[in-house]
Order: C-alpha cells, then structure tokens, then sequence
C-alpha cells in the first residue's frame, strides 16, 4: 500500500520524502524490520523508539512514523505524529484491510474473569454453528488452530495482523480479552466492537494505573467507543454486571443498546436458586431471554457471573437460549481455572489462577464450600507489578485459610524474599500465625500436598495455565498442575 494512503488512518502533523513509497508491512520494533517495512517510532516506558530509527533503516525500512522529528536519509518517507501508539493502531489497521469491520468483534474487559467469560462465548458461538477466533492469554486461536500469545491483549499492529489472518480463514466471530493496559496504550484503536462484556473491577496493575479512577476510565473507552455516530456498528450492545459498584459508570458511558446481568442487584438476566458443588454450579436463569436452568462443569459464585455474562452476550446476538445451555453444560472453562488435580488421593488439590486480592478471596471462598477438613492455600504474588496488592492478599489468605504457605510467583526481577515479606504483613496485620514461607514454589506445593489429610483441600493459587516461572529475567519451564500432580505420586510412592 501506498505510504500516502495509509497516511490517510491518521492526523499527522507532517509528512515528507517519498510519499509514494509502497510499504510492505509495519513493525513497531526495529528488530522486526524487514525490507520495504514502515517503522513506528514509539517512546516507551523502557526505551525509546526514535533512537533504533537508524537500525530500522539500515534493516531495510521506507519509511518511518515518528513523535519528534529525526533526522533522516534524503527519499525516506516519513509523518509526525502527536501519538505513535495510537498511530501505529490506525495505520496497522488501514494496513489490514480494516479485518474488525469484517467480523462480530466482542471485547470483554473486566479484573476478573475476562479468560473465562471469553472461553464460554467462544464455546456457545462455536456450538451455534460460527466459525470462531480467541485472543487472550492463554492462547490465541482461528477455529481449532492455537497460536501462541505474548500478551493477553496483543499490541495493535500483531492484533490487526492475526485479525486479518482470521478474515482469511472465514472467522465469523473473534471474541477477544481486552485488558487496560491495552485500553491505556492503544492497543485496540481502529479495532470497531459490536458488543463489548464487563465483568468486574476490583484493586490490580495500581503499578501501571495512576490510581483505581484512573484503571475505571481506562476500562470505560471500551464502553464510550459503542454505538457512536461514524462508529460503523451504531448498534453496539453492552454487557455489564449490574452488581458490580462501578455498574452506574458503565451503563451511563456505554452508546448502544445495554444490557445487564446479576444476583443481587436487578438486572436484565438474573441468576437464582444457587448451589455451589465441588465439581459444578447449578442454577436457574431468568428475565429477558425466558427461564432456564444450567447444571455447569465450572464452579464457585464467581463462574455463576461469567457463565451469567457469556448467556446475555450470546443471547443478546440471537442465539437461542436452548442452544446456549446446551454449549455452557458441556464447557469446562479455561484451564488452570479452579482445575482439580486428582490422582486418587482423599483431598482434594484445587490449581487456579487468582493474582489478585478479589480472585484470591473468591477461589478461597469457594474452596470453604467444599472444604470438609482444613483449607491450606499456597500462594504468592508477581514481582514488578503492583506491590499493594501483596498485603491484601495476605490478609485473604489468613481469613479464609487454616494453613497457609507463602511462596514465588513470578518473582520477575525483584527479590523473592522481599515480596514473601509484604505479603507477611497482611498475615501479621490480621494477628495470624499459621503460615510459614517456603520461596521454592515446588517445595512449597510438595510441602502442602504432605500436610494435607482426608477430606482437606489444597489450593494452589496464582499461576494457573502458566508453564512458566520467571526469575530475573529468565522464564523457566515450571507448572503447578504438573508439580502437584508429581508431589501426589511421590506421596503415593512413599505410602506403599
Ligand atoms: C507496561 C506495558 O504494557 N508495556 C508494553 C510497552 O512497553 P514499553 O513502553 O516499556 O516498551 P519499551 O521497551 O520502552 O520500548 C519502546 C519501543 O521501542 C521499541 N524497541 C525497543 C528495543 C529495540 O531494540 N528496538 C525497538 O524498536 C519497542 O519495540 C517499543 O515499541 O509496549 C511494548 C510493545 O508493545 C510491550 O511489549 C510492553 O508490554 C510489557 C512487556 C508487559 O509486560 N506488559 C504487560 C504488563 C501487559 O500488557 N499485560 C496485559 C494484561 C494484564 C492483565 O490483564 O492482567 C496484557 O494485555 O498482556
Ligand atoms: N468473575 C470473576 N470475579 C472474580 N474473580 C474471578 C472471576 N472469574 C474468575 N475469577 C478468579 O480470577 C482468576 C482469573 O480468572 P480469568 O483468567 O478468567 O481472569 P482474567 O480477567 O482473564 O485474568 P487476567 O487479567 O490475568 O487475564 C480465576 O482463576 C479465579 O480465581
Ligand atoms: N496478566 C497478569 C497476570 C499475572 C499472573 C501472575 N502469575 C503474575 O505473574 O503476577 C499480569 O501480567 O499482571
Ligand atoms: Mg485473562
């Protein structure tokens, strides 16, 4: 495509060399540049795009999108902008073909929950006969074919790109996570949603927000962007939990049609008559789209909301309801998400994802449920990320556990005895003592799968899917369903 066309997806303040230049892909790192390529210099936490200008050329780039004017070659197209990110957006999706207005585009954002609510809508549209995509963070997918993921939600230019591969394949719904840091940096500029899910906002990433209104007003451009004039889906709809505090602020800022979803508060599709299993949520359904009742796979009050969420999306698209009970009865949710390890043992191992304060008293919660003996939580929490919520989720651990062991999570490159500590406060803050801190994750996990006794659960919280440990800058191969999995055999072995 011509440079001077794909100029046209954004204001630039200037523009200048060979405008004519035909670009033949766009890369916003200059270790990805390849011959005819457009670079965004974009200025980052980190680094600074504008300094591998030089290195994107010298790699074969034609021309280069830019926020301050360097000096370039004489013939090198170029354009200033007032934002890389957002540009780099606009132009990826110009680039592409503008692939979101050529497919349903569901985006789901929310704390909590986002990976789930997208697996059940990607798994009722499926059954309703569509062919399908999924972006998030475990896995990106075009129908059966699973593509790997650096990002729950990609950056803009791999989004437009993997967007446009599932144009290609004839993809006729991508429901996508939408998490705030993409809604902050740009990530999903020029991507247009027809129907847009919140699930929940509670304390996370107050590393990367500036304060909690700061992550709420990130969260909303999602809802603001639905159902606008020159918007090409004037007919938006939003999904949001009514009982959610922050419900008000997103049915107000959504354009569209709203609908939404609850237990306590009223709501447009209400949950009622619950029960909480250790294998499954029962319940009935009722209001706009009729009266139903689904026997789930997935448990715990929280999967009641993202299974409540995944009905009034999919409803609110026209699948009908029965079809929609029949997709949600069969799904077993995203993996690593309250997934029981069982190798015969007379406890129950429990392996889930919560990282934050509120997914951490939710599982725990949930676990009591089912808990006949004591409840021993292991658990840590992620190096170079929001350091409040260490604490707070220490505080979780002492009121719902009988035991707890505090170890690693991600320790990234912060100390991993310095994060144990700030943890250690919320277990000293509460005035409790049952706990002990073991960094070595597999230890710790082999220490819980020891203490354990008949009827006790064991939850091993935070890491989830995860087949990773990063330490320092290193990822190493780690995953705790395997680890629990191995500390049963062990167990096993060591009893005959
Ligand atoms: C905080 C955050 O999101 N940071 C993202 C941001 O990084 P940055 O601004 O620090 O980038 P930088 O390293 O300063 O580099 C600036 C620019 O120079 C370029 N560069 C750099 C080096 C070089 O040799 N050549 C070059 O061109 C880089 O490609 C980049 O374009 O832009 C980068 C390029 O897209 C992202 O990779 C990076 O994600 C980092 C790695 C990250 O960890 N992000 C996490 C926190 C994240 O996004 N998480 C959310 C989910 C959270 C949740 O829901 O729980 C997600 O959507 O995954
Ligand atoms: N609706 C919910 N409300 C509160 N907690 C939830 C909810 N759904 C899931 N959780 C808890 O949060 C954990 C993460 O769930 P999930 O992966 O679906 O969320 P996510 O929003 O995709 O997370 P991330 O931001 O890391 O991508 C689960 O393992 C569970 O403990
Ligand atoms: N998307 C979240 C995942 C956190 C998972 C947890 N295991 C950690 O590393 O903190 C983040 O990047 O903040
Ligand atoms: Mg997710």
């Amino acid at each position: 495509m011509l440079f001077r066309e794909l100029l046209e997806a954004v204001e630039a303040d200037a523009a200048g060399g060979d405008l004519n230049a035909v670009v033949e892909g766009i890369a916003y790192d200059s270790r990805q540049v390849r011959p005819r390529f457009l670079f965004v210099a974009i200025k980052g936490f980190r680094a600074d795009g504008h300094e591998y200008i030089g290195e994107a050329l010298e790699r074969g780039a034609l021309a280069v999108v830019m926020e301050r004017r360097v000096e370039l070659p004489p013939g090198v197209a170029w354009a200033l902008v007032p934002d890389a990110r957002r540009a780099l957006a606009l132009l990826s999706a110009r680039f592409y073909g503008n692939p979101s207005f050529k497919m349903k585009l569901i985006g789901v954002t929310g704390t909590n929950g986002k990976t789930t609510t997208t697996s059940l809508i990607a798994d009722i549209l499926a059954g309703a006969g569509c062919r399908v995509g999924l972006i998030g963070t475990v896995n990106n997918r075009i129908g059966d074919r699973v593509l790997p993921v650096k990002h729950t939600t990609p950056e803009s230019a791999d989004l437009q790109q993997l967007l446009h591969e599932m144009v290609i394949e004839k993809v006729d719904a991508c429901v996508m996570e939408v998490s705030s840091h993409a809604l902050a940096l740009h990530r999903v500029d020029g991507s247009e949603f027809d129907l847009a899910v919140f699930t929940n906002l509670t304390q996370d990433h107050l590393d990367f927000h500036r304060d909690m209104e700061d992550y709420l007003e990130s969260k909303l451009k999602l809802f603001k962007w639905l159902g606008r004039p020159g918007h090409k889906r004037e007919a938006g709809i939003a999904v949001i939990n009514a009982d959610d505090p922050h419900a008000g602020q997103f049915i107000r800022a959504a354009g569209g049609t709203v609908y939404t979803y609850g237990i306590k508060n009223a709501a447009d599709v209400r949950a009622e008559s619950i029960s909480i299993g250790a294998r499954g949520a029962c319940f009935g359904v009722a209001g706009k789209w009729g009266r139903l009742r689904l026997d789930l796979r997935i448990t715990g009050l929280f999967n009641v909301y993202n299974a409540l969420a995944a009905f009034t999306a999919s409803a609110a698209m026209g699948v009908p309801a029965e079809e929609i009970k029949e997709a949600l009865e069969k799904a077993r949710g995203a993996p690593g998400r309250f997934e029981m390890v069982d190798s015969g043992q007379d406890f129950a191992v429990v392996v889930d994802y919560a990282h934050t304060p509120d997914g951490l008293e939710n599982i725990l919660k949930t676990a009591r449920k089912i808990t006949e003996g004591r409840l021993i939580t292991v658990f840590g929490c992620g190096g170079d990320r929001d350091r409040t919520k260490r604490p707070l989720m220490g505080g979780i651990a002492a009121r719902y556990s009988d035991f707890a062991i505090i170890t690693s999570d991600n320790p990234r490159t912060e100390d991993p005895l310095k994060i144990i500590k700030e943890i250690e406060e919320g277990m000293k803050t509460a005035g409790w003592e049952r706990y002990v801190t073991e960094p070595d994750r597999r230890k710790a996990i082999r220490l819980a799968v020891e203490m354990a006794r008949r009827g006790d659960v064991v939850v091993i919280a935070g890491k989830g899917h995860e087949d990773y440990q990063i330490i320092g800058t290193r990822k190493i191969p780690f995953n705790d369903r395997r680890e629990a999995a191995a500390a049963l055999k062990e167990l096993k072995k060591a009893e005959n």
